[in-house]
């Protein structure tokens, strides 16, 4: 794959108004990237650039390919037999699929939650201490502190600061959810992506979650795939409306919702598309 062709500035696609992010730097770029699991296409030449220590929102209709886009950025699609990934991916300056990429790192920097909280069967704080452990560090005081500022970051720590020997799964679902973040923030990534992270949560957590999402934005470069419009609004200061495989438009938050360029953005954001 050839990343050096990619130019320092982002490109102006079809997708993108021009000039948009001229001074911003980007964390993900794509071009051209296609995506096969098996014969059955399903990225079809996407187009993106993921605006460096923002949150960018990924809506589409079901089947539009989104956490298929998420899943390269940190190569969770090898796991998944017959996929076949074509075109540009360049994920923190790094060829994301240079042959040299060493997975483990890749994903150490590009931390991933899920749709369903997805804790470890164990205490609280092993939980968040995993990705430590595994990183080598041995130094009890020094995982303690690390766990204790992931959990306060996540918004959880008053929560759980109690209990950190007791089982994570005795947590509220909203509560995992945060857990889940913590333990991805804990090894300090650079990009956090998220696949309909608050789909499975009450609206009380739900409005932890999006509290939360606001103030990693100083820290973390967020890519939030959502169906829910309000949640996207809410949250992001850019959106990428994506349908059939491809990033059709691009735009910062509030523009994009009041003024879409599309008339397939505006009928979907309006709740009036039609598979
Ligand atoms: N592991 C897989 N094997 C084969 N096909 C897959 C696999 N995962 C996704 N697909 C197909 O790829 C296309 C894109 O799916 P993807 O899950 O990326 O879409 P999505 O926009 O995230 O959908 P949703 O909003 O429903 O979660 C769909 O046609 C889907 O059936």
């Amino acid at each position: 794959m050839n990343v050096a062709a990619l130019p320092v500035a982002p490109m102006t696609t079809d997708a993108m108004p021009g000039g948009l992010l001229d001074a911003i730097e980007c964390a993900i770029q794509t071009r051209g990237l296609r995506l096969h699991y098996g014969d059955v296409p399903a990225l079809d030449g996407v187009d993106l650039d993921v605006p460096r220590h923002r949150v960018t929102a990924l809506i589409g209709p079901s089947g539009c390919g989104k956490s298929s886009l998420l899943r390269c950025f940190n190569r969770l699609n090898d796991e998944i037999a017959e996929c076949r990934v074509e075109g540009q991916v360049r994920v923190l300056d790094v060829d994301a699929y240079a042959p040299d990429v060493v997975l483990p790192d890749l994903r150490r920097r590009v931390g991933m939650v899920f749709q369903r909280p997805n804790p470890f069967p164990m205490p609280v704080l092993e939980n968040v201490a995993f990705g430590l452990r595994l990183a080598g560090i041995r130094s009890r005081s020094e995982i303690e502190a690390r766990v204790e500022a992931a959990l306060r970051a996540a918004a959880l720590w008053e929560e759980v600061r109690d209990r950190l020997e007791r089982s994570a799964l005795e947590l509220s679902a909203g509560q995992q959810q945060r857990l889940v973040i913590a333990r991805a923030i804990a090894v300090e990534p650079e990009v956090l992506l998220m696949d309909e992270p608050a789909s499975m949560l009450d609206p009380i957590s739900t409005l932890k979650f999006e509290e939360l999402l606001v103030t990693l934005r100083a820290h973390y470069t967020v890519l939030l795939v959502t169906h829910n419009m309000q949640q996207a609004a809410r949250v992001a200061d850019y959106t990428a409306y994506m349908h059939g495989g491809r990033i059709l438009e691009f735009d910062a938050t509030e523009r994009l919702f009041t003024n879409p360029r599309l008339r397939q953005t505006e009928d979907y954001i309006t709740g009036k598309f039609l598979a």
